[in-house]
């Protein structure tokens, strides 16, 4: 299953860059072996100044046909790291060949993309900077693929 990131915004050489890199590639290698992979970035920029609806539009065309779609929220649920390895392992095994987490921009996601996610995924109540937010889930995503091989990155 190929897993898409869905951003807005343009990471170019933010500090964060080097660690959605370096976890994305970690991905790569570690969820071969599971079908889980290759990350995939998809960045959008809303030049036209369409705000939350324009930058719905992009990213709805950037979601593979037939995706199933994690949309990035305060107001998600929270889960732990081997619910979230539970998530991907089943949305794997669902026969899907894709799989969109999307990050939203300052104003946040539009609520008609919001509501239509089949999972709507919190990192806290907190709000984040959008660029950390896709370092912390790529981080999750690797933790994750690290749950289901077994290896010993996560520890309870
Ligand atoms: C700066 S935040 C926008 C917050 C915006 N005020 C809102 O109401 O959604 C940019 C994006 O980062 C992600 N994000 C920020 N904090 C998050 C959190 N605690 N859990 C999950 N995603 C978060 C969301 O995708 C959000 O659209």
């Amino acid at each position: 299953m190929r897993l898409h990131i869905c951003a807005v915004g343009r990471m170019k050489t933010a500090p964060e860059a080097s660690l959605v890199n370096d976890y994305t590639t970690r991905v790569d290698r570690a969820g071969r072996p599971l079908s889980l992979g290759p990350v995939i970035l998809h960045e959008v920029d809303d030049r036209k100044g369409g705000g939350m609806a324009g930058e719905a539009a992009l990213l709805r065309r950037a979601i593979p046909d037939g995706s199933l779609v994690c949309a990035l929220d305060e107001r998600g649920r929270t889960m732990s790291s081997p619910d979230f390895s539970e998530l991907l392992r089943d949305w794997r095994d669902s026969g899907r060949q894709d799989a969109t987490f999307v990050i939203g921009g300052a104003d946040g996601i539009d609520p008609a993309l919001r509501d239509s996610a089949d999972q709507l995924l919190s990192f806290g109540k907190m709000v984040w900077p959008h660029m950390l937010v896709r370092a912390m889930l790529a981080e999750q995503l690797y933790r994750a693929v690290s749950i289901l091989s077994g290896t010993p990155y996560h520890r309870a």
